[in-house]
């Protein structure tokens, strides 16, 4: 393929940010967990959903607006949480702030940022909505403190990510022994008294993304987190909405309703944690289903068009986040790199709508996409088609 110096989709900012970043950031960045199969399903399912354009509607206005947590934003399209930007470009979570402020987008910041979470609001324009992210350690001092700071600097909403107990495999960054730069700080955990001996060094805290990495991650996240221990305790101590990001299925599902969450973020963390789960486009229709309009759905991975966006709201998605193509564009030119791959998929967006006939986002429904038949039928005993398999196994006998 011809490649663009002057991107103009974000497959070509993946192919700058691959030429100017060092090796190792890059493979951090782009690798997701052993044979990388959810990776790339996360990508290519969205391929095997086709649409179903209506004609003659009067397209002259379209309309992104859209409200998520009962507030109105600019576009359903969000930034999802990364760990350490600083890695693509010096200015970091600051740039990616003020590229997702201008385009209207929600911004999810994570807990391993390399910048501090005060600094990274102070970047919006007011309007911008902040999620924090969250992992949960032993220490519940830790998560409670980061709780409070992101209270005061006026996040509105926590983000809790429960599919990293322990970090997933990833074997490019075991090759490489991926070590961050040791001049990186996490930010978030400068404050002494936030996190007793931690200096903030990268070193410290998320050490690398080698073999070691994982054992650091493990060692000071809590995998004993359960519904209970996790939500209830969180929600115990906070008044922010509760999101919980890394849902698969209906049934974990029914349970954040449970629990009183405000939001699920249907997430396979990009394909960085169980290798084999399910793309994330298959498994939304059925957090959809059980979510009915008790809670709100969002949904990340694998989005790298405008119309992936479409299909992804088609089929019930009230948001849709974006992880390395906006890491790919902080690489290529820091905030304006960022926005640049914001409003490409912004852009799309708007065009997939007018070229769809549907003005406006509530007009986005499963009636415009056409979803590949049985792509995936869950295996599982008592499931009523593994019930239906047998007698038809039994039958033959
Ligand atoms: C480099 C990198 C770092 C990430 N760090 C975090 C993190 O700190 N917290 C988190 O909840 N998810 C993290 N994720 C997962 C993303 O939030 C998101 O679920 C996923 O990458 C979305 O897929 P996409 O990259 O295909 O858009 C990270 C992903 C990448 C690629
Ligand atoms: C130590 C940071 C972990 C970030 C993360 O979630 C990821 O790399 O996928």
């Amino acid at each position: 393929m011809n490649y663009a110096n002057d991107p103009v989709c974000i497959k070509d900012l993946e192919h700058i940010a691959k030429g100017v970043m060092p090796s190792g950031a890059w493979g951090y960045y782009d690798s997701g967990a052993n044979d990388e199969q959810t990776k790339y399903d996360n990508m290519s399912a969205f391929d095997s959903y086709r649409l179903h354009p209506r004609m003659l509607r009067d397209v002259s206005t379209i309309s992104t607006e859209t409200t998520v947590l009962g507030k109105k934003v600019r576009t359903p399209l969000g930034v999802a949480p990364c760990a350490m930007h600083k890695l693509a470009h010096s200015d970091g979570e600051a740039a990616t702030s003020r590229a997702a402020s201008k385009n209207g987008s929600i911004m999810i910041l994570s807990t391993y940022s390399t910048t501090s979470m005060e600094k990274v609001i102070a970047q919006g324009d007011g309007s911008t909505q902040y999620w924090m992210q969250l992992y949960v350690y032993q220490d519940r001092k830790v998560s409670e403190e980061l709780v409070r700071r992101a209270e005061k600097a006026g996040f509105s909403a926590l983000v809790l990510t429960v599919d990293a107990p322990m970090l997933g495999r990833r074997l490019v960054d075991a090759r490489n022994k991926f070590n961050p730069p040791s001049h990186l700080r996490l930010e978030n955990f400068m404050d002494p008294e936030v996190v007793n001996n931690a200096d903030g060094y990268v070193s410290d805290l998320a050490r690398s993304a080698s073999e070691t990495f994982g054992a650091t991650f493990g060692a000071n996240g809590d995998q004993s987190l359960s519904w209970e221990n996790g939500i209830s305790w969180l929600k115990s101590i906070t008044g922010l909405p509760i999101i919980v990001k890394g849902i698969m299925t209906a049934e974990d599902t029914q349970l954040a309703i449970a629990h009183g969450c405000a939001g699920v973020i249907v997430s396979n963390h990009g394909g960085r944690q169980l290798d084999g789960a399910l793309a994330t486009i298959d498994a939304l229709p059925q957090v959809v289903e059980a979510a009915g309009d008790k809670i709100e759905v969002y949904m990340d991975g694998g989005v790298r068009r405008g119309s992936d966006i479409f299909k992804a709201l088609a089929l019930g998605a009230r948001a849709v986040f974006v992880a390395r193509p906006v890491l790919w564009g902080l690489a290529y030119k820091g905030d304006k790199g960022a926005y640049l791959a914001l409003d490409l998929l912004q852009k799309e967006l708007e065009l997939a709508m007018m070229l769809s006939g549907t003005r406006n986002i509530a007009e986005i429904d499963e009636s415009y996409v056409y979803q590949p038949a049985n792509r995936w039928v869950r295996y599982a005993p008592g499931a009523r088609h593994a019930a239906a398999n047998q007698k038809k196994l039994l039958a033959k006998l």
